[in-house]
């Protein structure tokens, strides 16, 4: 447990009818009770509510009328004592009770400090940790189902249970080693041992093989719209987020700086992103923006690429089509209600849209359902298994199984085995906190709001 006692907003800052300003720490009710008249709060049992008000000691006057719950460890999110300061909700006020608290001695949380604490108190190990981020930062309904199961420890579980049969393989190992004369050595690695391994290598595809959509869920899929200028692709960016989102107008080189929005295709969050158009130019403002359609199409999970229905294809059309090859593509052919010029048997696999006639954005939407396999997604099964700090975790989990499996064929002694083996304990370790270090805690918290 810590000695210090943090502070923080934990309700979003701006004009709202209440927010929260949430001490954890062993001063926690002492600090509160100066600030609070009402009710000596040292004296209230756990898990109670008091009306009251927040003082301001050195006037001695009211600063904001409140509702003030105190709970004490054990039972609560920190496993520390908690007060949760319950103001009326307008910047001012609520900093002003921040501001309080600190000058009482409490210190301002860093960004996730709250979870930290919840984590390293040992009320919640890494991988539900990371569920509650999700939580806060889950963009469509599945992706919610997919964190809520995490902070509930259903990926905590899964682990646990590999990591048990893998545990079971060490145990075998290490009687092996203990008491060589029990058995031949060879022969009891290959009965026992081999099967215990591959069968945990054969979960360990199963749940990798499901973690795809988990991941698709979790994260959405980063889509660049790409296209040389005035071909389009603001107004396709409108029509699929159903709003105007960016500025379109006849003049080629409209957009010059990213824009960024999201939708939900399937119950899948689609992180559009639209660029300027790509061509060669003199003008340095422009460049820029073609290099960074260049990164959007190196970044993306999905490309829309744009063409011009009206115009035949240019050296640039080319080179898009080009560097967009290996991608998970959809070639739209624009301005379809316009004359055609495009040479279109040179084009295989694409949709003839018009933005102006609002044509195709539906088949743009199945297409997306169809290359990411999304008809049939569920929430249910294994997708919770969707981070790809886990996701990594279980790829090394499953090659050091694959090794020793290996090992074992070729007959190596079962303490080098028993190397592999522990590296693929320790990485399982690893998705729930288990010996991993401070800095990645460090950077891992400090992705969490403040207040969190
Ligand atoms: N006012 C308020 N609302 C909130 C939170 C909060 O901290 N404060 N939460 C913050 O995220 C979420 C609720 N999550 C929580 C998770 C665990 C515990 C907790 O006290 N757990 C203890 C005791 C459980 C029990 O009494 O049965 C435990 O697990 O030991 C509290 C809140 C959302 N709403
Ligand atoms: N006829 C017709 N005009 C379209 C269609 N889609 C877009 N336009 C028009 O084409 C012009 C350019 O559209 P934008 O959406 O700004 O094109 P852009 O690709 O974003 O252009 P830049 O940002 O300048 O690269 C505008 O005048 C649009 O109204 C379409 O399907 N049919
Ligand atoms: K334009
Ligand atoms: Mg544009």
């Amino acid at each position: 447990m810590f000695d210090d006692t943090i502070v923080a907003i934990s309700t979003a800052l701006g004009e709202g009818a209440i927010s929260i300003v949430r001490l954890s720490g062993p001063d926690s009710i002492e600090i509160a009770n100066k600030l609070f008249k009402g009710k000596d709060l040292m004296d209230v049992k756990s898990h109670t509510i008091h009306y009251g008000h927040i003082y301001e000691p050195e006037t001695d006057s009211i600063l904001d009328e409140v509702m003030l719950t105190v709970l004490k460890s054990p039972r609560t999110y920190t496993k520390e004592d908690i007060i949760e300061i319950n103001c009326h909700g307008g910047i001012y006020i609520t900093n002003k009770v921040l501001e309080l608290t600190l000058t009482m001695g409490a210190r301002l949380a860093e960004p996730g400090e709250f979870t930290k604490r919840a984590f390293l108190n040992g009320r919640i190990d890494l991988a539900q940790a990371e569920s509650v981020m999700d939580l806060i930062n889950a963009k469509t309904e599945e992706s919610l189902t997919v964190a809520m199961k995490g902070v509930d420890g259903r990926v905590s579980k899964l682990v646990t249970h590999l990591r048990e049969q893998v545990l079971q393989v060490i145990a075998n190992i290490e009687v092996n080693i203990d008491y060589p004369e029990y058995d031949d050595a060879i022969e009891m690695s290959n009965e026992l041992l081999k099967p215990l391994i591959n069968n945990v290598i054969l979960e360990l595809n199963r749940i990798l093989e499901v973690a795809k959509t988990g991941k698709i869920i979790r994260e959405g899929i980063k889509t660049a719209i790409i296209g040389r200028p005035n071909v389009g692709k603001s107004s396709l960016l409108n029509k699929l987020m159903r709003e105007e989102r960016a500025i379109v107008t006849e003049i080629a080189g409209t957009t010059r700086d990213v824009i960024e929005g999201f939708i939900n295709i399937g119950g899948i969050a689609l992180k559009l992103v639209d660029t300027a158009g790509i061509r060669e130019t003199e003008d340095l403002v422009e460049a820029i923006g073609v290099e960074r359609s260049k990164q959007a199409i190196s970044e993306a999970e999905l490309v829309l690429l744009v063409l011009n229905n009206s115009e035949p294809l240019t050296e640039e059309d080319r080179l898009l089509l080009d560097l967009t090859k290996d991608k998970q593509r959809i070639i739209l052919i624009n301005k379809s209600d316009l004359e055609s010029k495009i040479d279109k048997s040179k084009l295989n696999n694409f949709i003839e849209t018009s933005m102006v006639e609002d044509i195709g954005i539906e088949d743009i939407e199945e297409k997306v359902k169809q290359l990411f396999d999304l008809g049939e997604i569920k929430t249910k099964d294994m997708t919770y298994i969707s981070n790809t700090r886990h996701i990594a975790k279980l790829r090394i989990a499953r090659e050091s199984l694959e090794n020793a499996s290996r090992a074992i064929e070729m007959e190596v002694p079962v303490d080098m085995v028993e190397v592999d083996v522990k590296e693929a304990w320790i990485a399982l370790g690893e998705i729930l906190g288990k010996e991993v270090g401070d800095s990645l805690l460090d950077e891992l918290f400090s992705k969490f709001c403040l207040g969190k």
